[in-house]
């Protein structure tokens, strides 16, 4: 795969070789668009910055922040803030590019954009993780804007932590400008629906590719690596729908329990001690363990790069539900077509955080705010309807849905780039 950028490693398993190798894959369906296809492989914008805080028995520390807009050319940048020790540019970048995609293959009027601070947080305190909150989001304030790039949550960061970057860009800027993030609070200009929106679209997206390949929900046994924002959610919808967690994971261990787990105990295991690794009713596993498991669905709902070829040889699922970004590796994607494994890719399945942040931002400008159950409709019409138009990509082509969703949403970008021109 070519890699036209002299900053960045040359680590086959890194989030942004992925997302190249992705890119390279969908060249042959692009036509003459494919002469732009340099745009698709180099950030338009990346910007390191140093984050100094005085921690709370008077020292000084630093912590390196990011935020990269990898493509704007069919609107602000859109995309999260992850809180992470394993944070790199590298990494932030793959995760604004996949960002470039999912807005345009579900049709949003966004480029793509994310940012990161290389920090464990669990280690700070909740005065330490503000005071870091708000000089980041000042060292970012020179490039992001309501009209310009909206961050929102992702890994380790939420509502608290938006509400504090609206405040610190409102402060600085001299007005208040709820538009500048989503994932607020809701009465901080936040959307009804949005902290359940990722898992909600996991979940809708699991449904329809479930009807089409003929598994049945009720009763489908589901395993779900990660078990924060989006995997707990998206378990309790599937759950729903009568379908029963077989297996889950996080940093604090690996259950399973073949009966299926009691949702309710689970998740009030989750809010006390912050894992899963203490819910009783459930045998404890080794952690590789959780990729031989007997299920029909799995989610995998944590960080990237964890199926590789042994894993996806192991996988028991027939279907592949990407909460995650960038979970699969290319070359286990090719191991899962060839299985018959049918996956469903973090550019679509995960889209639906965004999707209802690019709600919450429109509701944000007209101060005119949507229930519930207007937010969950729309969004369940937009994700049905870019799913199919993929689907029917897919079998035009005889390609992935990975690929597919890459040629619907690169046409989308390439022709947007196309008609800017190049000069200003
Ligand atoms: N939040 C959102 O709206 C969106 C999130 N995503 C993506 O979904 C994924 C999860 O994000 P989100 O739920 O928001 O993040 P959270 O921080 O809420 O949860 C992350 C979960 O993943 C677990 N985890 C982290 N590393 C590992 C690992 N190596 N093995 C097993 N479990 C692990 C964490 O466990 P522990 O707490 O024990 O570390 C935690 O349960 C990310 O890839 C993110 O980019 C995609 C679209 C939107
Ligand atoms: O809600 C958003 O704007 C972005 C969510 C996100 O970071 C993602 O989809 O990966």
């Amino acid at each position: 795969m070519s890699n036209p950028l002299s900053y960045v490693g040359s680590e086959d398993s890194s989030p942004w070789h992925t997302y190249l190798s992705q890119v390279d894959r969908v060249l042959p369906y692009l036509g003459n668009l494919a002469r732009w296809a340099e745009t698709l492989k180099r950030p338009k914008r990346a910007l390191i910055v140093d984050v100094p805080i005085e921690m709370d028995d008077g020292s000084v520390r630093h912590f390196e922040g990011f935020r990269v807009q990898h493509n704007l050319s069919r609107g602000p940048g859109k995309g999260g803030v992850r809180y992470h020790p394993d944070v790199t540019l590298e990494e932030v970048m793959a995760l604004s590019a996949w960002m470039t995609i999912k807005c345009a293959g579900v049709g949003l009027p966004y480029g793509g954009a994310k940012g990161g601070i290389r920090v464990d947080p669990k280690t700070l305190s909740h005065k330490e993780l503000e005071r870091m909150t708000r000089r980041y989001t000042s060292e970012i304030g020179i490039i992001i804007g309501p009209q310009r790039d909206i961050p929102a949550p992702d890994v380790n960061t939420n509502g608290q932590i938006m509400a504090w970057m609206m405040d610190t860009y409102s402060m600085n800027t001299g007005s208040t400008a709820t538009g500048v993030v989503t994932g607020k609070p809701i009465h901080l200009g936040g959307s009804l629906g949005r902290v359940k929106a990722t898992g909600r679209g996991v979940f809708v997206t699991g449904r329809e590719a479930a009807r089409r390949i003929g598994l049945k929900l009720d009763g489908a046994r589901v395993a779900v690596q990660g078990f924060g924002n989006v995997g707990s959610a998206a378990a309790e919808l599937f759950v729903g729908a009568g379908a029963k967690i077989v297996a889950v994971q996080d940093h604090t261990g690996t259950l399973v329990n073949k009966n299926g787990f009691d949702m309710q105990g689970l998740m009030a295991t989750v809010r006390r001690d912050g894992g899963v690794g203490n819910f009783k009713e459930a045998e404890r596993v080794d952690n590789e363990s959780f990729w031989d498991v007997d299920c029909d669905i799995l989610i995998p709902a944590a960080l990237e790069g964890q199926i590789d070829t042994a894993r996806a040889n192991r996988l028991k699922a027939k279907l592949v539900l990407e909460g995650a970004n960038g979970p699969t590796l290319p070359d286990a994607d090719d191991v899962m077509r060839e299985r018959g494994i049918l996956v469903v890719p973090d550019v679509i399945c995960n889209a639906g955080g965004v999707t209802v942040s690019y709600f919450e931002w429109v509701q944000d400008f007209s101060s005119f705010f949507w229930t519930e159950d207007e937010i969950n409709v729309r969004l369940d019409k937009i994700m049905v309807d870019a799913l199919k138009h993929i689907w029917d990509t897919a079998d035009k082509h005889k390609i992935t849905l990975r690929t597919a969703t890459f040629a619907v949403a690169c046409e989308r970008i390439l022709i947007a780039r196309e008609e800017r021109g190049l000069y200003p």
